[in-house]
């Protein structure tokens, strides 16, 4: 379980996104940009728009459950990529590297970019923008919900 939690905002994934898109969208005109679902179809679909970029593909892999983490187990592979050369890879995160290890034999080539970093992973990603310590866990907005908090005078804090 992990020590602290990280929670994004929708405001906050945006402009995070967009930050990425910044950071590359001088390396060089990519072809096309490879979604990793389900995470990375978000932040992809912002970098794209930012980068007038519009041929989308996507890789489906799945290697948690929750918080649990498993083997990396692809269950569609990136149909019109070859070997990843002039492609992008986002991701909304990268934390074991698993995942990323995975991607990358598929698409050796490719430049690969996530939102988030975790220090045991980054090494595998070209391009990222917030890193967090390795005990934390991102939670995303689409895991989250605003819900009711007791006034701290109820809380016994008082
Ligand atoms: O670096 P790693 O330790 O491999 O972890 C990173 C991966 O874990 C999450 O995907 P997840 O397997 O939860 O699937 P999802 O994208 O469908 O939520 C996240 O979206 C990354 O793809
Ligand atoms: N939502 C979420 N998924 C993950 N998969 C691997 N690490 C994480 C994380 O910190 N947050
Ligand atoms: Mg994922």
């Amino acid at each position: 379980m992990a020590q602290h939690y990280y929670t994004v905002s929708w405001d906050q994934l945006h402009r995070d996104s967009k930050a990425l898109a910044w950071r590359l969208i001088g390396m060089r005109p990519f072809a096309g940009i490879v979604a990793i679902t389900r995470g990375g179809l978000i932040p992809a679909a912002i970098v794209a728009r930012e980068m007038e970029c519009r041929l989308i593909e996507t890789v489906s892999i799945v290697t948690y459950d929750e918080e649990e983490r498993g083997a990396p187990r692809v269950t569609k592979p990136p149909a019109a990529a070859g070997d990843g050369e002039g492609f992008l890879i986002v991701d909304d995160l990268v934390d074991t590297g698993a995942t990323a290890r995975v991607v990358r034999g598929l698409l050796p080539r490719a430049h690969f970019a996530t939102v988030y970093a975790k220090p045991a992973g980054k090494t595998m990603v070209d391009t990222f923008i917030t890193e967090v310590s390795q005990d934390t866990w991102i939670l995303f907005p689409w895991d989250t919900e605003p819900q009711f908090i007791a006034p701290l005078a109820r809380s016994g804090a008082a």
